[in-house]
């Protein structure tokens, strides 16, 4: 695999297209090679009453894949119940997600180990709030690199290809891609593949298989 940035910022074609999976399993890998890792998960929506504190199963994965232990508010500064878009969750629940809360616990978490990994939430141009602020605006505000997951099946080289032209219109570095097959069933792959690479004017970083779910 090609160096990844010390921190850097996942986002993705779409919602469930694997970033938290394709997280975990960088994280993993960083951990292996001796390095302090966390995972950040900045805004999540979809969460349960549990244990006396809302929880989300990105922040859980990400917690569980991290070497270092920090606060869950520096780690999630944004958890709502509903598994909707962001900013209508914060303005049912009457919050504005501000982009300086984050950026100051981006700034705590990055003391804390030699590697963050921030995860968006659903792709690049999700809004946040009112004031019509999106995960790229996040992206910058935080200074980070980004690594796109294309979720591999019908549709994905359009989304591949907007996600890298709205990096492009805003300066953000893209640092890589990742080509995580989500459907075991999709029609010529290595073609799709092929057209990504070509598009993307650069190979993908990993290429992540199906897997079966566990039973
Ligand atoms: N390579 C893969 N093989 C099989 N299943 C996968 C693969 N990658 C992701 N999945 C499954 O697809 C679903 C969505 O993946 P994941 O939660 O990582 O997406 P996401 O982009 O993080 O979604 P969100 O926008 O909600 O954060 C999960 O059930 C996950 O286990
Ligand atoms: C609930 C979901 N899993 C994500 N956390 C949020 C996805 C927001 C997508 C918004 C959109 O692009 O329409
Ligand atoms: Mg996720």
């Amino acid at each position: 695999m090609r160096t990844l940035p010390r921190h850097f910022f996942v986002t993705g074609t779409d919602t469930g297209v694997g970033k938290t999976t394709v997280t975990v399993r960088l994280m993993q890998q960083l951990v292996a090679q001796g390095l302090t890792v966390i995972g950040m998960k900045p805004v999540a929506s979809g969460c349960e009453w549990l244990a006396g504190r809302w929880q989300n199963d990105d922040v859980r994965q990400l917690t569980a894949a991290s070497n270092v232990s920090a606060p869950p508010e520096l780690i999630n500064p944004y958890c709502f119940e509903p598994a909707i878009a962001p900013h209508i969750a914060a303005a049912q629940a009457g919050i504005e997600i501000e982009l300086d809360v984050i950026q100051t616990a981006y700034a705590q978490l990055a003391a804390m180990a030699d590697v963050v990994i921030v995860e968006g939430a659903g792709g690049l141009l999700v809004p946040l709030n009112s004031r019509q602020q999106t995960i790229a605006d996040l992206i910058q505000a935080l200074n980070l690199p980004a690594l796109v997951v294309v979720g591999m099946r019908l549709g994905c080289i359009n989304h591949a290809l907007l996600t890298a032209e709205a990096l492009r219109q805003r300066d953000i570095n893209c640092c890589g891609w990742v080509a995580n097959s989500m459907d075991p069933q999709m029609s010529h792959p290595q073609e799709n593949l092929q057209t990504l690479i070509a598009g993307l004017q650069q190979p993908p970083l990993l290429e992540l298989p199906f897997q079966e779910p566990l039973t």
